[in-house]
């Protein structure tokens, strides 16, 4: 293995470009050369990239998005279109690819890896909806996002004791609205992994307010439904009034976490390392504290269990 490539692919995720950083300062630690394909798998198609050195992965530790921009490829899908990335991988030499996005984009670098070019993966995604791994990278950045618009919205919502939905992303999966509701104090918290009881939910909403509760506080995933949506079912079902906010792609912004650098900056080097062992279909997580890779055939299968205690706990401690 002489030179490598990395890529960033499906929607972005904070913590992008602390995981570039780390994957070409060890490459190049390690004695390797280190391409950066631009736009995903676009870019590798249209051989959009150039030779990343130390100093261009400077400044970018501390910044959300990714310096490679991000894309979803339809191309890349079909066989002629990865036959046209192979071409590209072939013209400019290089011998690996690290993929940084999430399970899409995973899919798609078996593609490859299957076609004799290994890919490591390293999961990039807010929703935190990788099976393998206890954490995504982008996860811990987002879910302090939410934290943050919750407790300000907490603010409004006390001084016109008023109930607020606040809709957060996740397309398949609760875990961003569930860590933030319970870090939020969130009353309710609408997850596609429970199945929603409205009448239990305008019970809690009505016991809470005969007691003096200022306000509420109810998280919905997008995966579940719009807030707009669950606002009108509450209004038709018990004439709660409520306001929606739809916190959306500032979810997907800003600054990384310690958290998130520390994970980009251990994946991207282990990431590295599985690759210099010849090996692709790799996926790199981290599992009790351990960085770890893995078959990337697991990221796959079904969400692992559901753990109901932390969704069970939210429900006691905010009542
Ligand atoms: N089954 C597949 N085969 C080949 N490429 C795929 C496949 N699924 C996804 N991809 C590629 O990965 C890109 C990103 O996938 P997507 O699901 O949008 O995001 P994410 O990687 O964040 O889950 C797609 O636009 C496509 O180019
Ligand atoms: O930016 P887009 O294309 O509207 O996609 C929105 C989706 O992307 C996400 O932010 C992240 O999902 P992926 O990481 O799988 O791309 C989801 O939470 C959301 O449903
Ligand atoms: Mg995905």
């Amino acid at each position: 293995m002489k030179r490598i490539g990395v890529l960033t692919s499906g929607g972005d995720a904070p913590g992008m470009n602390a995981a570039i950083r780390a994957v070409v300062r060890k490459a190049i630690f390690e004695g390797l050369e280190v391409v950066g394909i631009f736009h995903g798998y676009q870019g590798l198609i249209d051989g959009k990239m150039e030779v990343l050195d130390l100093g261009s992965v400077g400044d970018i530790i501390q910044r959300g998005g990714t310096k490679l921009f991000s894309a979803r490829c339809p191309e890349f899908r079909t066989e002629e279109g990865q036959q046209k990335a192979i071409a590209q991988l072939k013209a400019h030499g290089i011998d690996g690819l690290v993929i940084i996005g999430g399970d899409g984009s995973y899919r798609g670098s078996m593609k490859l890896t299957e076609n004799g070019f290994p890919c490591v993966g390293i999961p990039g995604t807010i929703d935190n909806d990788i099976p393998g791994t206890d954490y995504t990278l982008g996860f811990d950045t987002a879910l302090n996002t939410v934290i943050e618009s919750i407790d300000k919205i907490r603010d409004t919502a006390t001084s016109h004791e008023r109930t607020f939905i606040v809709e957060v992303m996740g397309r398949d999966a609760g875990d961003l609205a569930l860590w933030a509701g319970l870090a939020g104090g969130a009353e309710t918290i609408i997850i596609p992994e429970v199945e929603i009881n409205m009448d239990e939910i305008v019970e809690r909403l009505k016991s809470g307010s005969e007691r003096g509760k200022k306000h509420s506080i109810i998280i919905v995933a997008e995966g579940v439904m719009s807030g707009a949506e669950f606002a009108n079912k509450l209004k038709d079902l018990a004439d709660i009034e409520t306001r929606v906010s739809v916190l959306g792609h500032i979810q997907r912004g800003g600054s990384p976490t310690g958290r998130d650098r520390v994970l980009a900056s251990l994946f991207g080097a282990k990431a590295v390392e599985v690759l210099l062992t010849g090996n692709g279909g790799r996926a790199i997580g981290i599992q009790n504290h351990q960085v770890v890779d893995y078959d990337m055939n697991k990221a796959f299968e079904n969400h692992e269990e559901f753990d109901m205690s932390m969704y069970q706990l939210s429900k006691e401690l905010s009542i």
